[in-house]
């Protein structure tokens, strides 16, 4: 099972870019986006300007005003700058990714293949939906499509990463491809299925640039507590001045920015967009992409998890085992109308029944005259079968147990005797029994063997103790969905389902007010994809998949959605305890701030002082710093998440204001007087 590696979040590269970021970012109109930040700034403009003309605002009597304020405004500076250096340090990483992706887009020529056999060469941004092209060994793949003739390996590795070619082929899971990929073999005739800058390379780079980054429904909601958060202390402190005025205690405007600064929200508004854009570069380290931060955080939500059971829970490529004939038939009948019912299925199922079938030794001489003169029909997961038309009109079909039975029995034949006996024997062991009829009569069962894949059980354990409920959903039979469901340990399960059915599960659990996450590659998943508020689109899958999903697996791992979910679940941990720790700090600077500023004037306030600071300017210009060094601190946290194990959400909700909350309130008292007891002595040398 892979896992994210603990990469270090941090480089040479990134660090000297960071830093150029920080300064960059200090641009009002950006800074705007951030409105604590802002009242920084706009703090610190002013402090600057009461730096250089004291008597603005007919505040000050003594000469060290002028240095006092220039060291607030520096303060002040250091801690904006931090702010921007914490967001383009999260933003440092996709930066270098974009780059690598931006090599890949070399500009293609295209061999285009037109309808009267001639060919010619196009620009691939000249390329069309529908256009058909030829790519050949050592040619890149000018935009995504679906392969429509030819079998050639691909060098996916500048999209994925993953160095080993994949075969792409007509039909099937393999067969679409996508531009800025290296045909490395044979060729393939794909038409191309999307516009010139709308592929999913176009769309990969743009959203790792940010471009595409919006604030998402959480962030928003996080971002209008801290306003009316700020505009709280901002009243706070403004009728904390005319108190002071009453009491004769002069305080300078220099101190009441900074205690504005101090006890707004600072914390969490200098992280919260890193903690975000930390969040998207973990699920894309984790090779998978998100379009959205909005699904990145619908993951953390998430109630209930959809999953098939081929290729999710079971390995993908279910293979033949055994051909079972009914009494009466014999095993050689059944075997050739196994593989006749195969010979034009793509699927990895048909696959391997002919191989099993050429293995047991069947009859194939007339091999390529059948598929020539007969009339294919595919597998679809509405129809559960596939199979042949002959042209002396003998219908073959294989699929599902009910399917086929239904149809035998509409035309008229009884079931056989012994057919649910060989059903119930395959299904007992978890595998798919495929039923084989020939002209509406049913000859035996295919068993396809099912393999559940190692690890699930402690999984499903996993997500159970977040408060996470799995279905999973299969066209197979009940009984091998039964054996299955109880094999890997998925809450429940749905059997004998189609598509549609797959989209009325998610209906029905949204409508409930669950949020749901769903896994899918084929055509027919696309809707319920687009459905479900998390979508996985497999990276194999068809283009149409991959367009309804908001994330798509670049490793087409189906079980990548256990991993994404918890990371999902990650990020909306660490923004909570970002804040817990943030809005704590805050309070708790209150108190040890406030007394020691007034105790000069007001003598009884000295019993309040328990943190017994140098001297009122200290405490004020040492909480300004920890105000400010806090933000850096915390970036590590920011950046790899708060560490999360699964549990239930009140007891989580109790862990975190336990160590967040308390550890918030307490931090700043500590961090407070250590400060003081540096900053003290220099603060007097200066004569402050
Ligand atoms: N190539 C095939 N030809 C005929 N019937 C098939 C073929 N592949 C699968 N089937 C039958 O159709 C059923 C439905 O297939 P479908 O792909 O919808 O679901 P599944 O593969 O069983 O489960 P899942 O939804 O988890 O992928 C299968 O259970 C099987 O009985
Ligand atoms: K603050
Ligand atoms: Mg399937």
């Amino acid at each position: 099972m892979e896992t994210v590696t603990k990469k270090s979040f941090i480089n040479r590269d990134i660090m000297k870019s960071s830093i150029l970021g920080a300064f960059k970012k200090l641009n009002p109109l950006y800074m705007i986006k951030n409105p604590v930040m802002f009242v920084v700034e706009v703090g610190f403009v002013f402090v600057v300007l009461l730096t250089i003309f004291p008597n603005m605002m007919g505040d000050v009597t003594e000469e060290s005003a002028r240095l006092y304020n220039a060291i607030v405004a520096f303060i002040l500076f250091i801690t904006i700058l931090f702010a921007n250096f914490a967001e383009s340090i999260a933003e440092g990483r996709g930066k270098a990714q974009v780059q690598s992706l931006k090599k890949t887009k070399t500009v293609t020529e295209a061999c285009v293949l037109l309808a009267d056999g001639t060919q010619v060469k196009k620009q691939a941004d000249e390329l069309k939906k529908g256009d058909i092209v030829l790519v050949q060994a050592g040619e890149v793949i000018p935009n995504d499509g679906e392969v429509i003739d030819g079998i050639a390996t691909v060098d996916e590795s500048a999209i994925t990463g993953e160095s080993a070619p994949v075969v792409k082929e007509r039909g099937g899971d393999f067969s679409s491809v996508t531009g800025g990929t290296t045909v490395t073999s044979d060729w393939l005739e794909i038409e191309i299925t999307s516009l010139p800058g709308e592929s999913f390379l176009d769309k990969m780079i743009a959203l790792i640039e940010g471009a595409s980054r919006k604030k998402t429904p959480n962030e928003i909601a996080l971002n209008t507590l801290l306003v009316s958060l700020t505009i709280i202390f901002l009243l706070v402190v403004v009728t904390l001045y005319p108190m002071t005025t009453y009491l004769q205690v002069h305080i300078p405007i220099a101190t009441l920015v900074a205690l504005i600064v101090c006890l707004i929200p600072t914390t969490i508004g200098g992280l919260l967009s890193a903690i975000g854009i930390a969040g998207m570069d973990r699920v894309t380290q984790f090779n998978v992409i998100a379009m959205s931060g909005k699904a990145v955080e619908s993951c953390g939500d998430v109630d209930t998890l959809i999953l098939d059971k081929t290729g999710t829970i079971t390995y993908g490529n279910r293979f033949a085992s055994e051909f079972l004939p009914i009494q009466g038939v014999g095993k050689k009948e059944l075997i050739r109308a196994a593989w006749l019912s195969s010979l034009t299925d793509d699927t990895p199922e048909g696959k391997s029944i002919l191989a099993l079938a050429s293995q047991l030794d069947v009859d194939s001489t007339d091999e390529k005259k059948i598929i020539d003169t007969s009339e294919h029909i595919a597998f679809s997961a509405y129809t559960r079968m596939s199979g042949l038309d002959m042209k002396d009109g003998t219908k073959i079909r294989k699929g599902a147990y009910d399917s086929i039975k239904n149809k035998s029995v509409n035309a008229g034949y009884e079931v056989p005797k012994d057919l649910e006996s060989l059903v119930h024997q395959v299904s007992s062991l978890g595998g798919t029994p495929l039923v084989v009829m020939k002209n509406e009569k049913i000859l035996g069962v295919i068993y396809l063997k099912d393999i559940v894949k190692p690890g699930l059980k402690e999984r499903f354990e996993k997500l159970r103790s977040m408060g996470i409920k799995t279905i999973m959903c299969t066209g197979d039979n009940p009984l091998t969905a039964a054996t299955i469901a109880k094999e890997s340990g998925v809450d429940s399960f749905i059997a004998e389902s189609k598509p549609e059915d797959k989209i009325k599960v998610i209906k029905d659990e949204q409508s409930q007010g669950k949020i749901v996450a769903m896994t899918g590659d084929g055509t027919n998943d696309a809707p319920a994809l687009a459905q479900a508020n998390v979508g996985l689109a497999m990276n194999s899958g068809t283009n149409a998949a991959k367009e309804a999903a908001n994330m798509v697996d670049l490793d087409s791992n189906p079980t990548k959605i256990i991993e994404v979910v918890e990371i999902g679940k990650q990020l909306l941990m660490t923004r909570g305890a970002l804040t817990t720790f943030s809005i704590a700090n805050d309070v708790a600077k209150y108190f040890a701030i406030i007394p020691a500023m007034l105790m000069v004037a007001v003598p009884e306030m000295s019993a309040l002082n328990i943190m017994q600071l140098n001297s009122p300017t200290s405490a004020i210009i040492s909480a300004l710093i920890f105000n400010a060094v806090i933000i850096p601190l915390l970036i590590p946290i920011a950046m790899r998440g708060v560490k999360y194990e699964p549990m239930s959400a009140s007891k989580l909700l109790r862990r975190n204001l336990l160590v967040y909350g308390l550890g918030g309130i307490i931090a700043p008292f500590i961090g407070i007087k250590l400060i003081d007891l540096m900053s003290g002595p220099i603060l007097n040398l200066m004569g402050l």
